[in-house]
């Protein structure tokens, strides 16, 4: 099979030849030489797609000839005429060579216009690679550069000639071909020096960075009982439908503090289904909580369908409960007549084995222990297998019953264990004779496979597949959009029409409400929970007292509520991760909460306080890594600009995406476009979305990048609290300070470790003049900047010297 390389190759063998035939032609003016032969060096030799490269893009006035490169442009190529020839200096033979030798002169000055009118042309772009082609010549370079080299005097990538291309084509290949330049070769061959990188932040210097934050005997014991009622509990088999009955909110209903837009609430799964006619999907719930009818009526038609039924939804948003609360609470008449299997792939001997043997093991060992039926049992067998026994009877083996009662047995029972040897279509045949013979229905559940590598889901998905049209049962499936939407795009799914229903988020402060109080009722009267309450040390009367702190809060501290709701994102989970973690957190002073809680009966968290103890975790020090929250101000190269960038797209993309009908996504060409017009680089911009989808605060479509092959994002409720709020307060810069770059070396100097609040004070006052400083050549730069620095900047101020007189 021919690789896209031998294409090339071949595609240039023609072009020469073609070259060489026409070469009589009167001298091609510009527009036939880029139709006829740089468009056939860029599509056919080096393997740029069409949908990549736009021709004569206008910017500021400016056309560029081609622009290649999606979702941004990677590469300028500034068209010449063909009679318009680059010389090269007599003698010098290699590839590589230095620009200016190439633009020297007279015989240089074609060049060295095209040259300078292509690199000003990436300077106000902000991309890095620039070339110059006359169709049969080609010169790259690097158009603007970080190391200090003006562009015009460093290396260039030359060839003089198409058989110099093909002389050289693994060279010619490697550096200007699609892949050779996402790879990025050609900034290697002209050795740029390496791209420069940021200076290395504080944390780098201070020693055992990130340190494990201390805890008081009180928060260790806090911690633990926090996990064990705010999070264990979920589990506790005993309570189930009191538990289920008391912590339940209803999914679906829209968050009151989410600082997104209601397009975006309301539209969490939209741009899923737009132009794919192919599968309905539906709320699993509507807003008011009710089961959806369609859903209500795939469970009663339980073993009818042979497609399985999706739950889709995203990490942590509750599916798990979604089906809990189904089979217990809400559709508790229908499965108690049902013979319900839930399969949970969140086990860790669900990773050690054959993923379908592991299902079928499953479901014969909840049989056994949650139906009281071994289907090995020996009655049970035979009655499974009746028919196959009557058959057995009236075929050849059934005379010798009269001739030979114990060979007849034996034959017999051979005859069994073949028909029981293989687990799974003995396990099907005993499906089939339950519903038959019990009128049960039966229902599985396969749930928590989003918990694993995406190929792990994707196999879960075909069993689900496979079990549903051979099983007479309904198979549930709880799945995330993006492994939904690939398995669809790349086949696997494609041949069939599954149910599909998707869960969105409950409301954060109601779930965070009822899950406290149920764990106070839980705490005060032990006979609730006697296996619980066993576990309850002595600090069992400082977590009361902690649990109605919160729930006081809960109810009454507006600002606490919206940085849970808001930095979960919908991950229920993580906003219950948060309150427990604030619960044993060294870095709150709980001791102090508790008195004075016990002696006002009142106590208002603080934000600041809450956001330590969630910016942190476990670590004395913020480590970006590990902190649910991302560092805005983080950079990549020695580019102090660049410490707004971040916030300059998410500013960006949500005012962008706040136009009607896109459910806030943007698409990335025009994030790309923005950024590179407010003069950051590719490579820069791509470094700040990739952090940003990694921290939650930014979000890819799973969807549209699959089907239109651009990529789309949209900006998450996390993402608009942590630019419009976190960035301005004083206790998240002084979090992220130790992990931000500092490229001005006197701040540099004043910027270090510091413990004491007034030395973390005035640290943080040098970091935000700093970060003014840098502010103002962004301002200089960008014409209109989507962000206004200036004011979160003056409210930090107003913070830092508030609590500076505070403590004088
Ligand atoms: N509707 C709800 N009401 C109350 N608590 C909820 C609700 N939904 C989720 N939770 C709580 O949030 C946590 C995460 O929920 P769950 O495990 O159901 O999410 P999931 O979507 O199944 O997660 P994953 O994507 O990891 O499988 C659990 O502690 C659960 O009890």
């Amino acid at each position: 099979m021919s690789t896209p390389y031998d294409q090339g190759k071949a595609a240039l063998d023609e072009l020469i030849d073609w070259a060489a035939e026409n070469v009589a032609e009167v001298q091609r003016n510009e527009a036939t030489t880029r139709l006829q032969l740089i468009d056939q060096l860029l599509t056919k030799v080096l393997a740029w797609p069409r949908a990549q490269i736009e021709a004569e893009t206008a910017y500021e006035g400016k056309y560029v000839d081609y622009a290649i490169g999606r979702p941004f442009t990677r590469l300028i190529v500034e068209a010449k005429r063909e009679g318009s020839y680059f010389s090269i200096p007599a003698g010098l033979t290699s590839s590589i060579q230095r620009l200016s030798n190439l633009t020297d002169g007279k015989a240089g000055e074609p060049l060295k216009a095209a040259a300078e009118q292509v690199a000003g042309y990436c300077a106000s772009r902000g991309v890095s690679l620039a070339v110059v082609c006359n169709g049969l010549q080609i010169v790259a370079f690097l158009g603007v550069r970080t190391d200090g080299v003006p562009p015009l005097k460093g290396n260039a990538l030359v060839f003089p000639s198409l058989s110099a291309m093909r002389e050289n084509f693994r060279l010619f290949w490697d550096n200007l071909s699609k892949p050779g330049i996402e790879a990025r070769n050609l900034h290697v061959t002209l050795k740029e020096g390496g791209k420069k990188s940021a200076p290395a932040p504080l944390s780098a210097s201070i020693p055992h960075y990130p340190g494990i934050k201390r805890r008081n005997d009180i928060q260790v014991g806090l911690q633990i009982l926090a996990e064990l009622f705010l999070e264990d509990l979920t589990r506790a088999a005993e309570l189930e439908e009191e538990f289920l009955r008391a912590t339940y909110a209803t999914s679906g209903a829209l968050s009151q503090y989410a600082m997104l837009s209601k397009q975006i609430l309301e539209n969490r799964y939209s741009l899923l289904h737009e132009s794919d006619s192919n599968f309905e999907t539906e709320p699993a719930a509507a807003r008011g909580g009710q089961i959806s009818p369609n859903l209500a009526g795939d469970i009663l038609a339980s073993g009818l369908s042979k497609r399985p039924i999706i739950l889709l939804g995203d990490v942590g948003v509750g599916k798990t409960m979604f089906i809990r609360h189904l089979v217990n609470v809400d559709a508790k008449e229908v499965f108690q007549q049902s013979v319900v299997f839930y399969v949970d792939f969140g086990q860790k001997s669900a990773l050690m084995s054959d993923l379908r043997e592991f299902v079928i093991e499953d479901v014969i060992r909840q049989f056994r222990e949650k139906y009281n039926i071994d289907i090995n049992d020996r009655k049970f067998v035979e009655a499974v297998h009746h028919g196959a026994l009557n058959r057995f009877d009236k075929g050849i083996y059934g005379e010798l019953r009269e001739i030979d009662e114990v060979a007849y047995r034996r034959e017999r029972l051979s005859h069994l264990a073949r028909l029981t040897s293989d687990s799974a279509s003995h396990l099907l045949a005993s499906m089939e004779h339950l519903r038959g013979s019990m009128q049960k229905q039966i229902v599985i559940f396969l749930d928590n496979i989003d918990q694993h590598a995406s190929e792990l889901q994707e196999q879960v998905f075909l069993i689900a597949q496979s079990l549903a049209s051979e099983w007479p049962a309904t198979v549930f499936v709880s799945l995330r959009p993006d492994t939904f939407y690939r398995s669809r795009s790349e086949g696997t799914l494609s041949a069939y029409q599954p149910r599909v229903f998707t869960i969105a988020p409950p409301r954060v402060d109601v779930v965070l409400k009822k899950r406290t109080s149920f764990a106070l009722d839980v705490l005060k009267d032990p006979s609730i929970l006697p296996s619980f309450n066993s576990q309850v040390t002595l600090e069992s009367d400082s977590l009361t007292a902690c649990l109605e702190v919160l729930l006081n809060n809960f109810e009454n501290n507006e600002n606490l509520v919206r940085l849970i709701d808001n930095l979960s994102a919908g991950n229920t989970r993580l906003a219950l991760s948060f309150v427990s973690s604030f619960i044993g957190s060294g870095h709150v002073d709980t001791r102090k909460i508790v008195d004075i809680y016990s002696q006002s009966g009142h106590y208002t968290i603080p934000l600041h306080e809450f956001l330590r103890a969630t910016i942190y975790g476990d670590y004395e020090h913020y480590e970006p890594e590990s902190s649910p929250i991302a560092n805005v101000f983080d950079i990549s190269e020695p580019d102090g600009r660049e410490h707004f960038l971040l916030l300059l797209l998410l500013a960006y993309v949500e005012t962008s995406g706040d136009r009607a009908g896109t459910e806030g996504f943007v698409s990335s060409d025009d994030v790309y476009t923005y950024g590179q017009q407010s003069g950051f680089s590719a490579d820069q911009i791509a470094w700040a979305v990739e952090r940003a989808v990694r921290k939650g605060i930014l979000e890819r479509s799973p969807r549209a990048r699959n089907v239109s092959g651009v990529e789309h994002i949209r900006v998450t409720s996390a993402g608009v609290y942590t630019a419009r709020v976190l960035a301005g307060m004083f206790a998240y810069l002084d979090a992220v300070v130790v992990d931000t770059p500092i490229v001005d070396d006197a701040y540099r100097r004043l910027i270090s470790d510091a413990h004491s609040i007034m030395d973390r004070l005035r640290r943080a006052g040098h970091f935000r003049t700093y970060l003014d400083n840098q502010w103002r050549t962004v301002e200089s730069s960008v014409s209109n900047p989507s962000l206004n620095w200036r004011e979160q900047s003056t409210r930090l101020g107003n913070e830092i010297a508030r609590i500076s007189d505070r403590l004088q």
